[in-house]
């Protein structure tokens, strides 16, 4: 491994082992180290018997050949169960280490809504494959790796006494050729290898991705009969991933017949150099074999990196992947990246939401879609956003939610708690309905009678019983209609009964009636409300207008006074239009505007 594979590898280990006292991962890599230990002495006891078995068969001494026989099957005893532990115990660990890292890496993931800025910034690929599978790998070859490693290490220390007890020679051959090995795989191979496989989880986690957008869009791409699209799309993405694989054998075949000519060859070296001593008579023929199993066996040991390349070169190409997210999703010590680029919108808790000279981009974009924006919203406030389409009201939306925040100016608001979204696509769970309803929530003090009536508000008064109750759990993308998603996600804002609902086309699929009414129970309720909707219907429901102009520009109406289809020659027409885009002491108050 290079250095740089080497930190990278530090920096996604070191927590678990360093930072959070984790004494109980301690304790078992040095029971597991113990375990290597008596495993080591135990195969050397074993080489041992193997040489004395043999030179009391060539010396035709029954009882000495006996003597070893229960030697050696007592050694066994001991050996087979501690062999069966230590790979449980090994497998244990690496399992235990796994949940604790994936634990990490779904917290950054999570909590800091990590996974949208990822998603919308496209910086890295297919982050579930690498939370999923890449952890999986590294925890499971860390453990692996180490402890081959180590126990390379004792091999040798163990087998080498051995070894040169009876040939000093034996031990020179075996440390030039396992040196020389060693080199040529990590300049021939190395590099490439480490690359190949690097792609090689890339493509095959694209592949996978696009089967799964398949999935997910099945209805979509049957109504367009999108199937010859697909297969070409899903083809290019095979195509790579095979090809890849292609270049990535080739370079293994290179590999195997280097290993096995490495390998294959200790069959005769050390008999080649011994056999001199045993035809001579200076050594016995079980002292030949018990040095050939030492010489096998040290040069498993040095020889460790040449045999494991093939693994090894998957790892490390992993390591990087898993690497490049931690230094996105967990804390680090870095410095924030390029954070410099465009100020931040600052967010401010306040008592009304309150925009102050809220200008905003796109995330890495130069483009203002709104520029200088000033607003109050009082309770009881009901901001209608229009505008033509792409010019930045789901934008501004998302920036008020904070999941956008290049630009500058301050966002005052109360709490995150008091506000809801809702958006033209709902989303649903997979779960009961009682879940979808009461959604993001895990739990409610509302009982089933609230929640049925609920229900019925909002014109799905047969659904639990359609569906069989409300723990009853069924596929609620595929069984409702958009139209009664929607109506079920304006439910939640029932359950939830939050100070201010955001709407951004949330009634799209809704029969006029449904919507008027789903708008009326709101307004009662008080709430208030901020929408992006393109009916003309609705503006009735709203105390306001913000009429974004595009290039960063925008008009706040009286809704009373304002026409759907003619916006700009209205626009400033009533005395209360102009009052509402005049600053108040630096924003634009809407409620003192209405
Ligand atoms: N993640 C992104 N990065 C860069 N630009 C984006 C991103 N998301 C959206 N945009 C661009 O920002 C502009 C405003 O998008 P937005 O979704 O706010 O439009 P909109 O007014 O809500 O449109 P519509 O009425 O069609 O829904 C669009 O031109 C869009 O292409």
């Amino acid at each position: 491994m290079s250095l740089a594979a080497w930190k990278q590898f530090l920096s996604v280990a070191k927590p678990y082992w360093l930072e959070d006292n984790r004494k109980q991962a301690w304790l078992l890599l040095v029971l597991l180290i113990a375990l290597m230990l008596v495993e080591t002495q135990l195969a050397v006891m074993l080489n041992t018997q193997a040489g004395e078995m043999t030179s009391a068969l060539a010396g035709k001494n029954g009882g000495r050949f006996w003597d070893s026989v229960r030697t050696c099957l007592i050694i066994l005893a001991f050996a087979i169960p501690i062999y069966a532990f230590y790979y449980y115990m090994r497998d244990l660990f690496a399992n235990q280490w796994r949940r604790w890292l994936t634990g990490r890496f779904l917290d950054g993931y999570l909590k800091r809504r990590k996974y949208y800025e990822l998603q919308a910034d496209g910086e890295i690929d297919n982050p579930d494959q690498r939370i999923s599978e890449d952890i999986n790998t590294f925890t499971g070859k860390s453990i692996h790796f180490l402890l081959i490693f180590l126990g390379s290490i004792m091999q040798l220390v163990a087998f080498s006494a051995v070894l040169w007890s009876i040939s000093h020679v034996l031990v020179g051959v075996l440390a030039v050729y396992a040196l020389v090995g060693t080199v040529v795989a990590l300049h021939v191979f190395g590099t490439p290898l480490i690359h190949l496989n690097f792609w090689q989880l890339r493509r095959e986690a694209d592949f996978r991705f696009s089967l799964m957008r398949l999935r997910e869009n099945a209805e979509c791409i049957a109504f367009y009969r999108g199937e010859a699209q697909e297969r070409a799309h899903i083809d290019s993405k095979f195509d790579k991933v095979i090809n890849n694989f292609a270049r990535l054998i080739r370079k293994q075949r290179s590999l195997n017949l280097f290993q096995r000519t490495f390998s294959q060859l200790t069959l005769v070296l050390p008999f080649v150099i011994l056999a001199e001593g045993v035809l001579s008579g200076r050594l016995e023929v079980g002292r030949a074999i018990q040095a050939a199993g030492a010489f096998t066996a040290v040069l498993a040991a040095v020889g460790i990196i040449v045999d494991n390349f093939e693994s090894l070169s998957r790892f490390v190409a992993g390591i990087g992947r898993l690497q490049a997210l931690s230094d996105l999703v967990l804390p680090n010590d870095k410095p924030a990246a390029a954070a410099g680029e465009h100020p931040r919108i600052e967010k401010r808790s306040g008592e009304h939401l309150a925009l102050e000279a809220l200008t905003l981009y796109p995330p890495q974009s130069d483009r203002v879609l709104i520029k200088e924006l000033s607003l109050v919203l009082k309770p009881g406030d009901a901001l209608l956003i229009t505008g033509d389409s792409g010019c930045g009201k789901s934008s501004l939306l998302r920036a008020i939610a904070g999941l956008w925040h290049t630009g500058s100016g301050v966002i005052h608001h109360p709490p995150m708690e008091d506000f809801f979204f809702l958006p033209q696509q709902p989303y649903l769970q997979h779960g009961t309905l009682r879940s979808q309803l009461i959604y993001p929530s895990s739990e409610t003090s509302l009982d089933d009678e609230q929640l049925l009536e609920i229900l019925e508000q909002v014109h799905l008064p047969h659904l639990a019983e359609r569906v069989g109750g409300l723990d009853a759990v069924r596929d609620w993308e595929k069984l409702l209609s958009v139209g009664e998603q929607q109506r079920l996600a304006f439910g939640r804002v029932l359950v939830h009964g939050p100070g201010i609902v955001i709407l951004d086309e949330a009634t799209s699929a809704l029969d006029s009636a449904n919507e008027a009414s789903l708008y009326e129970r709101l307004r009662e309720g008080g709430t208030t409300l901020i929408s992006i909707a393109h009916r003309p219907a609705v503006l009735r429901h709203h105390t306001h207008v913000l009429r974004l102009t595009g290039q960063g520009g925008w008009e706040v109406h009286d809704a009373s006074g304002y026409e759907f289809d003619a916006p700009v020659a209205k626009a400033i027409a009533g005395a209360a239009s102009v009052a509402a885009v005049q600053p108040v002491k630096g924003t634009v108050s809407v409620a003192a505007a209405g």
